[in-house]
Formats: structure tokens, C-alpha cells, sequence
């Protein structure tokens, strides 16, 4: 009997998945179901060269999941052949330095940290409850954000705060895109034949946004914090701001706490400054057309990331590659451009033939003279296919 794995990234208002045949990362199927709960909610198939979008009006996660199976019936696939599911989950705490098999135990420690990824962990919790009541005897696996950072030493995920905020209450760096982060970092390990002392700064730009220094493997400093709202300017997320502008507007406007952090984790980043859009390819298009607001949200942007990429570079003695992956980082050779420009301090200087198409056989966009600097497609969900077939190969 084959073995196939379904991996799982749960949302609040939409999931994403794949499924793979056992040891080859092209999936079989993979796709996304987003807008759930509204009228508009759909389902996008992709198999087989060909793209199925279905209209599930009202549709919930559970309803949603429940239609994706009945597709596979009707393409023909075989759900006895899942043989395990992988779950990204987004926040692990301190309990999780890799991956586990999800059990009662594994569950209420997840629930632990929903406070700590108010956005994130409820949703993925939500994901794996519905697939454990449709796939009773199927093993499900919980793959981690938070679980490549935890090599991060202390000087890089304490805060200076009242020692007993971290003691008591868990407050410090945690680090996400953790499962992005080590892909990349592997890759490129691979592709330039580093030896195991090797120095990799990753820049992870999707809807949420990360950076990485990584060193022989490890992670050991990342821009995200104790939740995925820190560091580097987001789609909707602030990044790094001072702690005081909460009291601050709590106090001219009246408003909550929860307000106040909703709106800097939904309302800000490229969607405050540019009151336009979250979606990097739409600003980048308005600027084009002379959009003021979108180009400031750009330069804020890149700024900020350059600024981060240097002060990652702290934790280094030197870089062997800069890693730019995530829907902006593999797509918008005019964003990398920006970063770069800024940075040659570091040595970076970009080859702006290559930018726009990317050496073949390396990513490399860098020129010959530079500090190297390349883009490599991230693949989450083959690393938590992987680690699927590593924690059930006991039971094949
Ligand atoms: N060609 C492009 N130019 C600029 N931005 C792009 C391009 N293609 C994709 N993006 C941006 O990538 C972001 C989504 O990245 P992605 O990694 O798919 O997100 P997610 O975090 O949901 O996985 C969006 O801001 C989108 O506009
Ligand atoms: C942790 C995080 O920010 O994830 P995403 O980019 O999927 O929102
Ligand atoms: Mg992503």
C-alpha cells in the first residue's frame, strides 16, 4: 500500500494543504480554502496540472474539510492511503523543541500557549480537533514554528523585564517561521557544500514577515518575539514599535488594550501606512502609478528590514549567504533590490540581471564581488511531510 501524508496549516479564516506520496516533495494535490464563515468562501484545488475553485457559500473549517475530502473521492484518491497528518502549528512555547505525535497531553500543552498566538494557535487547534474526529486511527503530528528557535541562547530571547515575567509568566523570544527558516537554511548548506560551520542570515517575507541568523544550523537570534507581531514591518502587523505608544492611545483615544492590540495586529504594518493594501504586489503596482502612501509603506518596509538584517548580523563573524524566500522574497526582485541597497555595509551588492532572474542553479542574486545573497523557494509543508515520516517510520 503507498503511504501518503496530508499536511494541514489551519487559520482562523482559511487552511492550506498537501498531500504527499511518502519521500517525493511535489504533492500529489495541494490547495487553500479561504474566506470560511462568509459568503464568499472557496476552495482552491490544485492537481494535476489543472486548478479547481469551488464556491462553498458559508462554509465552516469543518464543513470546508469535509467537502476537500469528498473532491479527493471524486479524483480518486484514497483515503486509506493517508497514513499520517501534519499539523503547522504556530506556537510550541518552551514545551517543543521538535515535533510530536499529538495526543490529549500534546493538545492541552497547545492550548497553554493559544494566549501567546491569540491569531494563530486557537485556529490550529480547531484544524487538528475536526481531522482527529474525521480520522480516527490516523496518526496527526504537530509541527512547529516556535521549535527551530529554541537553540536561540538567552541573551537573544530575554527581554530586559522583571526576571520573574520570564520565570513565572514565560514572557521572551519564542521565534516563528521556525520550520521556512531551517528549510532554507538546509538548502542553501546544500546547494554551496558549507561545511557545518556555516553563517546563513534567512529572510522570511510572506503575510507575516521574519529573519533568522543561523549558525551551524541553529537558530540563535530571529526578529519575531514572544508572539508573531514583533520585528520586522508585516502585512497587517507593526513589527518593532515603543511599548509607551499603548498607554498612550489608550489614554487620547479611549480606546482598550484589546483594541489597541488588535489594531496593531490587523490594521498596521503595510495596510496602516499605505490605507491602500496588506498585499506587497498591489503597493508595489500603486506606487508604480505614483501612490504616495503606497511608496511610503515600501521604504518603511525595506528600511526596517535592512535594519534588521544588520543587526542580525551581531550574533555572526561572518556570512557565507543572505536568504530571501517567502511570497515577497521569491517573488519581488524590486523589494530585494531595496533591502540590498541598503546594505552594503555588510558587503552586498546585487546583480540586478540576476535579480530578476535568479541563477538556476543557485538562487544567486548577488554580483561576483558581493557578500553572496540568494532566493530560495521555502517548502513548509515538504519539512512537516518529513518530519511525518520520521515520527511514524517506527510504525510503517
Ligand atoms: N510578484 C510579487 N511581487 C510582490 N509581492 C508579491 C509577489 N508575489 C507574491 N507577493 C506577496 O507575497 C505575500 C504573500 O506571501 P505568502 O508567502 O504567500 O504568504 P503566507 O504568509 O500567507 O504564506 C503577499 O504580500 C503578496 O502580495
Ligand atoms: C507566525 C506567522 O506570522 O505566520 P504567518 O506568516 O503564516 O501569519
Ligand atoms: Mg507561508
Amino acid at each position: 500500500m503507498t503511504h501518503q501524508i496530508l499536511v494541514f496549516n489551519s487559520g482562523s479564516s482559511s487552511f492550506k494543504f498537501s498531500l504527499f506520496e511518502q519521500n517525493n516533495p511535489e504533492p500529489i494535490l495541494n490547495g487553500l480554502a479561504e474566506q470560511l464563515g462568509q459568503t464568499q468562501a472557496s476552495i482552491t484545488i490544485k492537481y494535476k496540472q489543472s486548478k479547481f475553485k469551488h464556491n462553498i457559500a458559508n462554509a465552516d473549517h469543518k464543513t470546508a474539510i469535509l467537502f476537500l475530502l469528498d473532491q479527493f473521492k471524486k479524483l480518486e484518491i484514497n483515503l486509506d492511503h493517508i497514513h499520517a497528518i501534519g499539523h503547522r502549528v504556530v506556537h510550541g512555547g518552551e514545551y517543543f523543541s521538535d515535533s510530536v505525535i499529538i495526543d490529549d497531553q500534546v493538545i492541552h500543552a497547545l492550548e497553554n500557549c493559544s494566549a501567546l498566538a491569540p491569531l494563530h494557535n486557537p485556529a490550529n487547534i480547531e484544524g487538528i480537533k475536526i481531522m482527529q474526529s474525521i480520522f480516527q486511527d490516523t496518526k496527526q503530528i504537530a509541527v512547529f514554528d516556535t521549535a527551530f528557535h529554541q537553540s536561540l541562547p538567552s541573551k537573544a530571547y530575554l527581554y530586559a523585564l522583571p526576571y520573574q515575567w520570564y520565570k513565572q509568566q514565560g514572557v521572551r523570544r519564542y521565534g516563528f517561521h521556525g520550520t521556512s527558516h531551517k528549510y532554507v537554511a538546509q538548502r542553501a548548506k546544500e546547494i554551496l557544500n558549507l561545511n557545518d560551520n556555516h553563517q546563513i542570515i534567512t529572510v522570511h517575507l510572506g503575510n507575516g514577515c521574519s529573519a533568522s541568523a543561523i549558525k551551524d544550523s541553529k537558530s540563535i537570534d530571529t526578529t519575531m518575539g514572544m508572539t508573531p507581531l514583533e520585528g520586522l514591518v508585516m502585512g497587517t502587523r507593526c513589527g518593532d514599535i515603543d511599548a509607551s505608544i499603548l498607554q498612550f492611545m489608550q489614554q487620547k483615544m479611549g480606546w482598550s488594550l484589546d483594541e489597541i492590540t488588535n489594531k496593531l495586529n490587523k490594521a498596521s504594518g503595510l495596510l496602516g501606512l499605505s490605507e491602500l493594501s496588506n498585499d506587497m504586489r498591489t503597493l508595489v503596482e500603486a506606487k508604480e502609478k505614483g501612490h504616495e502612501q503606497a511608496g511610503i509603506a515600501i521604504d518603511v518596509f525595506c528600511f526596517k528590514l535592512a535594519k534588521q538584517i544588520m543587526a542580525l548580523a551581531t550574533s555572526l563573524t561572518s556570512i557565507d549567504a543572505l536568504i530571501f524566500t517567502g511570497g515577497i522574497g521569491e517573488n519581488s526582485s524590486f523589494i530585494r533590490s531595496q533591502v540590498i541597497q541598503n546594505l552594503t555595509l555588510l558587503g552586498f551588492k546585487i546583480d540586478e540581471t540576476l535579480n530578476k532572474n535568479p541563477d538556476k542553479q543557485t538562487g544567486r542574486i548577488s554580483s561576483d564581488q558581493s557578500t553572496l545573497c540568494m532566493v530560495i523557494n521555502t517548502n513548509e509543508e515538504w519539512m512537516i511531510a518529513q518530519d511525518c515520516t520520521r515520527l511514524t517510520s517506527t510504525t510503517l
